[in-house]
């Protein structure tokens, strides 16, 4: 399976774009969408996942697009879908809601104990599926997100950011059980955190205000940035603020009397500046043009 995302824009008013003339292809394996608060990684996952209609261009599935409502149906069906903000109803166990799902895929019998079965071990749940919803964490509540979301075995898997508000080895497992479950189908994640798409994403798309900034896979990302990553070290009394009309700035840490910094730039910063080795965090604040003041 290939999704070729064509000059899709989607307007939603006259003077604002959730998404401007976006276009790249997506291959088997997991490809990550990252970008600021309202860069459009939702807007693209709604779109691609036919939950929401671009004002312009296309989505093409192998060639296949979602025009008639009879395509629509027949793709969606290869479609899994895990909203940010996922409604459970508490009181139902996580048995009761997975059966609640299968049966709105309209699986019953043996074939639906046998789905269920898979997607809570796949997620590695399938202890808990006698708990209440509403016992459950938040790690927890997203992994059963994603089992409701694979129940019917889609090709192709998105899930707008499954690891944000989760602890750090909940969020590695979020990001494994994906990584698992992507093999030869196309899992599609949104995150604001770099460091889950440069452990785990074949692919990348960066977006910034609707607009596509780089796709492509994570090496060539941190490449873009190779010789312009410096570190220096300035004393707290100057002030390093006037510098970052010429620089990015990736990081300051405070020590003692001194502040270190981490920039971005054709030059060094200062004669007594080191280059350091580029990272996918250096890349992805260089092509959104720096971090928000
Ligand atoms: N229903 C809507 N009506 C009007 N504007 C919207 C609507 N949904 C999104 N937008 C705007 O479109 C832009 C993209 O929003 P979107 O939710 O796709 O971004 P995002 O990258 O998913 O953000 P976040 O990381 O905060 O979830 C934002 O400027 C947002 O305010």
């Amino acid at each position: 399976m290939q999704i070729q995302i064509d000059q899709v824009s989607k307007r939603y008013s006259k003077k604002s774009y959730g998404l401007h003339k976006v276009s790249f292809n997506i291959g088997p394996g997991l490809c990550g969408l990252i970008g600021r608060n309202g860069a459009g990684k939702t807007t693209l996952m709604r779109i691609i996942a036919g939950i929401m209609e671009a004002t312009a261009g296309t989505v093409y599935f192998d060639g296949q697009t979602m025009k008639s409502a009879a395509m629509q149906r027949h793709l969606q069906k290869r479609i899994g879908y895990l909203p940010q903000d996922f409604g459970f109803y508490p009181r139902l166990t996580v048995k009761e809601t997975m059966d609640y799902i299968a049966m709105l895929h309209g699986l019953s019998g043996k074939t639906k104990q046998t789905r269920i079965q898979d997607s809570l071990e796949k997620v590695h749940l399938d202890k808990q599926a006698d708990k209440k919803v509403r016992e459950l964490s938040g790690g927890m509540k997203r992994r059963l997100g994603i089992a409701q979301a694979i129940i019917h075995e889609p090709e192709i898997l998105i899930v707008d950011e499954p690891t944000t508000g989760v602890d750090p080895e909940e969020r590695i497992s979020i990001r494994n059980l994906l990584t698992e479950y992507a093999g030869q189908r196309i899992v599609i994640l949104s995150t604001h955190i770099i460091e889950d798409i440069a452990q785990s994403c074949q692919q990348v798309a960066v977006l910034d205000q609707g607009t596509l900034k780089y796709q492509g896979d994570i090496g060539s990302m941190i490449k873009a940035v190779s010789g312009m990553v410096w570190e220096c070290t300035l004393p707290i009394t100057e002030d390093y603020k006037s510098m970052l009309t010429e620089f990015t700035l990736v990081s300051n840490h405070y020590m003692g009397d001194s502040v270190r910094l981490r920039l971005l730039g054709e030059k060094a910063p200062k004669a007594d500046s080191i280059q350091a080795a580029p990272t996918a965090e250096d890349a992805y604040i260089w092509m959104i043009g720096g971090l928000a003041p």
